[in-house]
């Protein structure tokens, strides 16, 4: 796996014993789920967590979320059995486009087929089930964890008691499908993505970067950008600003997949808790569990009036604000205020 090197040793792989049916009707043979978890899953198997990660996350939540994790926080390794599992159509172990497909031997690549949002969740509860976990306290996560979060409150209402969903959407608005689109536009104008069917060591990484140059716009904030950079210009002559932003797609190429990043973006698109054919705000209506919705105040992506809606139609939600200048990521930059939210939500 192309990836290997970049996951933590500890990460474990559970083999799917049967074929994993989709949303879309089709099939995916021989799943495989990269997962981590710390602390021990009591006998009565009622003491387990799962956190869901982001885009470009991977199962090593305590690298990418260590301020959350240690005795008394969210993630309390003595308390709690805690699971992460890498999202279905990943690149960081779990089956996705650059597995190998067993009916022709080599990567699907970009004829992965259409997931969405539940067929993620629809796996982590697969995995949990061949770990024994029989009820979770809580499930957790951002951005595109989040909206697992909120699958997770409509599709197991009896096996999750509280749901904590931040920085997240119960669909994906105009607006962030307009983002992904451009960024995913930007990707097949590299010659080198050949419609998906690029070599491996030949991928459209000018592509790839300039989409995580557009996203990383989309995930800080105005004031971020002017507080870090203002109009500084460096000694080459390039903005900061500029040299930033190039120096981060060049980041995310080093460690991510071009067909992943179409797959999972596509998948948050589609992304609707009313499975695109019901009544939304039903949906919605119908999350009944304790559920914390933690909005960060100078999120583009995802912002305070839609936080405001979400926790508003949910019966049992209470909204938090995390404030910050750095936006959408602040929910992997201010993690500490991030833990005492959380930590007030599960310890009232
Ligand atoms: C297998 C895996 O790695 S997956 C797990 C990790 N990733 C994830 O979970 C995904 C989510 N994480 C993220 O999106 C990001 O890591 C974040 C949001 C948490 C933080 O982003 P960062 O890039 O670390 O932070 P920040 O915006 O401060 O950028 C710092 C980098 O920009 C560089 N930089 C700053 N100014 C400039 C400039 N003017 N020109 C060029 N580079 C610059 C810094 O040197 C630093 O480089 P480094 O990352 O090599 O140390
Ligand atoms: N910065 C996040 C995406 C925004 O939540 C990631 O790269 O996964």
């Amino acid at each position: 796996m192309k990836y290997r090197h970049l996951i933590s040793p500890q990460t474990q792989t559970y083999q799917l014993p049967e074929p994993f049916s989709l949303e879309s009707g089709e099939q995916l043979m021989d799943v495989e789920v990269a997962y981590r978890c710390w602390g021990t899953l009591n006998e009565s198997g009622d003491n387990a967590v799962h956190i869901c990660h982001a885009l470009t996350g991977s199962a090593d939540a305590d690298e990418w979320w260590g301020p959350l994790f240690g005795e008394g926080r969210t993630f309390d390794g003595d308390r709690d059995f805690i699971v992460c599992s890498n999202v279905l159509g990943s690149c960081y172990g779990t089956t996705g486009p650059i597995s190998l497909n067993p009916a022709t031997g080599k990567p699907y690549g970009r004829a992965f087929p259409a997931i969405t949002v539940r067929d993620m969740v629809r796996l982590q509860w697969r995995l949990l089930q061949g770990l024994g976990v029989k009820k979770l306290k809580f499930v957790i996560g951002g951005s595109l964890g989040g909206m697992q979060v909120l699958e997770w409150g409509k599709l197991y209402p009896d096996y999750v008691e509280r749901i904590v969903s931040i920085a997240a959407a119960g669909r994906h608005s105009s607006w962030c499908i307009a983002i992904s689109e451009a960024q995913r536009q930007a990707i097949f104008a590299d010659p080198n993505w050949c419609n998906g069917n690029y070599e491996e060591d030949a991928p459209p990484t000018t592509g790839l970067a300039a989409a995580r140059m557009m996203a990383m716009i989309s995930y800080r904030a105005t004031a971020s950008f002017q507080e870090r950079f203002g109009r500084e210009i460096q000694e080459d002559g390039e903005f900061a600003i500029a040299s930033y932003l190039r120096y981060q797609g060049q980041k995310l190429v080093q460690r991510f997949d071009a067909n992943t990043y179409v797959a999972l973006t596509e998948a948050m698109d589609r992304h609707d808790v009313s499975g695109g054919e019901g009544d939304y705000l039903a949906a919605l209506g119908a999350i009944a569990q304790p559920t914390l919705v933690v909005a960060i105040d100078s999120d583009l992506l995802y912002p305070p009036r839609d936080q405001q809606e979400l926790a508003q139609w949910m019966p049992n939600a209470q909204l938090e604000w995390l404030s910050s200048p750095h936006g959408h990521d602040a929910f992997l930059i201010n993690m500490v205020a991030l833990n005492e939210l959380v930590m007030g939500f599960l310890n009232p």
